[in-house]
């Protein structure tokens, strides 16, 4: 048996994180992991994701500047776009990062971790063999998520893809059916459409269902224009695989056909073999936290990451894990805890300016809250839109740049609760809209942050000007 400071039940980037953390204050920590170090986000999400999207909008963003139009007149080269994927999942091999762990001074454990008992991880390696390792402090889960497969009838028979398949794809589908108007859905559309693969994106309501509307309106009309057939409010009621690929049944009598059918309908909590008996604990749901990310009524037991269902990101998950590394650390330690909102030791950003970009095209950039989730959170607000295209920044930027800008205000403090912004390159715009809403700065404050001029941030004070100087 042997006995750290604290266990990290899984390498994803938040275990990582959190393992990092509590080294750097002093404590020993043990990883334990049953896939691959580096978890989710490195090869099966973010970062292949990312990746296959980037080369088309990179092409999409020449072709739409007059000049550099005439320069670029070849497609996407899928192949080479394929590759270059290949090389940021390095090829779905982690020795890179169980390098970075071993130099950071991280004990590392291969195997499937269960909780055994209180502060006690029982690990099985791939040949059977048994390690029990104890915790001084803490045991901190951090398993993440798997996709959700919804009992559609047919669907566990018909060998669908879930994100892993859609990222990790060694040839292109000629046809591909999504299901789910989610990022997953959303993102992966974008990215096959671009290869030239026949998409049909399937959802049941709206798209990107949880941000501004209008968000999900102005996608499903770009994928449109992309030769992507967009079917929403529409239900799946059954998958079938044939021979020549899957059949599906939708709600209106219809069918689609497709080589490969892609379900992106949502995430799942890996917890169901992580021995949460044997803690007291229901196997196969979400754990609540506080936000210390302390498992409510347990004093040893953290859980950070998509596991704790607070904010599926990898961003969110490493901000609590700096969180909960440094309150272990600081509790073990003796030292005082900041506990208090916007402490050092709580993952307050959690609930109310998560920041997030869908890679869509046009992308959509937004923090905070919607103007639907302030007044459902109570708030007195007013909402300014502006249209982003008729920045000069924006017009410089892309011929007949399109886009919208959406800012939630509270009325009463006069701080924005939100930020939406749809359009090319919005992303780099983001980090601002988060300081505002997390640092609350006042509206007539926001005056004397001057935007350089001509870039497309000069939104900013068409939106403070559309509001009125307070
Ligand atoms: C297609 C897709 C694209 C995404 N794109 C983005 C994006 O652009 N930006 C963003 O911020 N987020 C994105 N996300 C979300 C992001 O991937 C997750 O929020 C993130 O991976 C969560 O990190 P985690 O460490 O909590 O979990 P994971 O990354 O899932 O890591 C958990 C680790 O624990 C291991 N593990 C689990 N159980 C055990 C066990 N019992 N024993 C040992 N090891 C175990 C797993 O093997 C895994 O390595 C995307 C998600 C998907 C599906
Ligand atoms: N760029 C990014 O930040 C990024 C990219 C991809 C994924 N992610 C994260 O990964 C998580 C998972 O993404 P996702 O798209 O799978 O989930 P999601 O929750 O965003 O979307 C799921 C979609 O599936 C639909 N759905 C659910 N059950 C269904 C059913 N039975 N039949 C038909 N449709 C159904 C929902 O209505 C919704 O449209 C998200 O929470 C997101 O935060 C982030």
């Amino acid at each position: 048996m042997s006995e750290y400071d604290v266990i990290v039940l899984g390498a994803g980037p938040v275990g990582e994180n959190v393992a990092d953390r509590v080294v750097q204050g002093g404590l020993t920590a043990v990883l334990i992991e049953h896939e691959l170090v580096g978890g989710e986000c490195s090869y099966w999400a973010c970062m292949p994701s990312k990746a296959l999207l980037r080369p088309a909008q990179a092409l999409r963003a020449a072709q739409h500047v007059g000049g550099a139009t005439q320069a670029v007149t070849g497609r996407l080269d899928v192949e080479a776009v394929l590759a270059r994927r290949d090389t940021f999942t390095s090829n779905w091999k982690d020795d890179g990062q169980v390098k970075w762990v071993e130099g950071a001074g991280i004990g590392l454990l291969r195997g499937h971790g269960r909780l055994s008992g209180t502060k006690q991880v029982t690990v099985t390696a791939k040949d059977g063999t048994e390690t029990v390792v104890t915790a001084r402090h803490a045991v901190v889960v951090a398993t993440g998520s798997d996709a959700l497969l919804p009992p559609i009838p047919g669907l566990d028979d018909a060998d669908p893809w879930t994100s892993r398949e859609a990222t990790s794809a060694k040839t292109v589908p000629a046809s591909l059916a999504v299901v789910g108007g989610g990022v997953v859905g959303v993102e992966m559309a974008t990215a096959y459409a671009s290869f030239g693969t026949t998409v049909t994106l399937v959802s049941r309501g709206g798209l990107l269902a949880g941000s501004e509307p209008f968000a999900g309106e102005k996608v499903a009309a770009a994928l449109r224009e992309q030769g992507v057939t967009v079917l929403l409010n529409t239900a799946t009621k059954s998958v079938t695989r044939g021979d020549d690929g899957v059949v599906i049944e939708l709600g209106d009598g219809s069918s689609v056909s497709a080589e490969e059918v892609l379900i992106a309908t949502g995430r799942k909590p890996r917890s169901g073999d992580i021995g949460l008996e044997t803690v007291g604990l229901t196997p196969g749901e979400w754990l609540h936290v506080d936000d210390t990310l302390l498992v409510e009524g347990y004093d040893w037991l953290y859980a950070a990451g998509d596991i704790n269902h607070r904010a599926l990101l990898t961003h969110q998950g490493k901000y609590q894990a700096r969180a909960v590394g440094d309150v272990i650390t600081a509790r073990a330690t003796g030292k005082p805890v900041s506990d208090a909102p916007w402490g050092t030791h709580v993952a307050t950003a959690d609930h109310q300016a998560v920041p997030q970009v869908v890679f869509s095209d046009p992308e959509v950039a937004s923090v905070g809250l919607t103007a639907e989730a302030a007044k459902k959170a109570g708030y007195d607000i007013r909402v300014v839109d502006y249209e982003i295209g008729n920045v000069a920044g924006a017009s410089v930027y892309q011929d007949g740049y399109s886009g919208t800008a959406r800012m939630v205000v509270d009325e009463k403090r006069k701080v924005v609760l939100g930020v939406t912004f749809v359009g090319p390159d919005v992303d780099s715009m983001l980090q601002a809209a988060t300081i505002a809403v997390v640092g609350e700065v006042p509206l007539d404050r926001l005056w004397h942050a001057v935007p350089a001029y001509p870039t497309i941030n000069e939104i900013w004070l068409r939106l403070l000007e559309t509001y009125g100087r307070p």
